[in-house]
């Protein structure tokens, strides 16, 4: 589905990700791990279109979109959880999925008033759209509340719901469950491995917690140093000398493995 085919990431003089290649399958739940530093987020950025590679390739269901812009990636089915912006922290719940399906970046203006005929219905739909979210991911008792007024876990769940409005093929999570409860991280991965189930959804997810990714995933990629160290289940990455080795230093990561 998602293929990087040796990709390069140069910050100045530091070279983040080097000469990666993997895979992430289609209708499978990936994991993308590896200690501070290994280039899984630049790795992500690259994938959305935020980081323009050095080199290498990004190809999409055996499309080339190494060039295409961000919003171009998200029309090709593609989509990324962000933080919820700072300005939409005043905006309800319901506005904040519906001010994430409409007016797609790069929309001109004349195209919007010409649309006007169309646009009721648009809005109908977008609205309905909204709502079956909300209630897929069990946040009706809060739709009308302030973005800014949510629990860390339920801004989680509503940057799931706002990635969820453009209808993917593929969700990138980065850290979606840090600094959640453990109620909340329950419910978000019953959710996640639904969306996989239920409607065939792709995800790809950056977490530290390896007991979570073995709760989700059933493939998981480690990357170190920039490029991509090994690749398996959980269990046999977990066991796996370079990965322990490539962890070791850390600390913080050696207890959990
Ligand atoms: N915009 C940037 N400018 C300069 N260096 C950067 C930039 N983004 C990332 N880096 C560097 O690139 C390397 C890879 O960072 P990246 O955030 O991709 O790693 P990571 O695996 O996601 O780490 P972590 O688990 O700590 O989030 C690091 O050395 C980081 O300091």
């Amino acid at each position: 589905m998602i293929r990087l085919d040796k990709i390069c990431v140069d910050f100045g003089g530091l070279r983040a990700v080097d000469h990666a290649s993997f895979e992430i399958g289609a209708g499978r739940i990936t994991g993308l791990i590896g200690p501070n530093g290994a280039g899984k987020t630049t790795a992500f950025n690259v994938i959305a279109g935020a980081v323009r590679p050095t080199s290498g390739r990004v190809i999409l269901d055996g499309r080339d979109i190494t060039r295409l812009k961000p919003h171009q990636r998200a029309a090709a089915g593609l989509a990324r959880t962000f933080q919820i912006p700072h300005e939409f922290d005043r905006l309800s719940v319901l506005e904040n999925l519906m001010a994430a399906a409409s007016a797609p970046e790069g929309e001109n203006v004349i195209n919007v008033i010409f649309r006007r005929g169309r646009y009721a219905a648009e809005e109908r739909e977008i609205y309905d759209t909204a709502r079956d979210t909300i209630r897929l991911l069990e946040l009706e008792h809060v739709i009308d509340e302030k973005a800014g007024n949510l629990s860390g876990g339920q801004k989680k769940l509503v940057e799931l719901g706002r990635a969820l409005m453009r209808k993917p093929k593929v969700v990138l999570l980065d850290e979606i469950g840090a600094g959640i409860n453990r109620t909340l991280l329950g419910k978000l991965a019953d959710k996640i491995l639904m969306l996989n189930r239920e409607r065939g959804l792709t995800f790809c997810l950056i977490e530290h917690d390896l007991d979570y990714v073995s709760k989700l995933c059933d493939h998981v990629l480690v990357m170190a140093q920039g490029t991509l160290l090994t690749e398996g289940t959980v269990e046999a990455v977990r066991n796996d000398e370079r990965v322990i080795e490539a962890y070791f230093g850390g600390g913080k990561y050696e207890a959990r493995l």
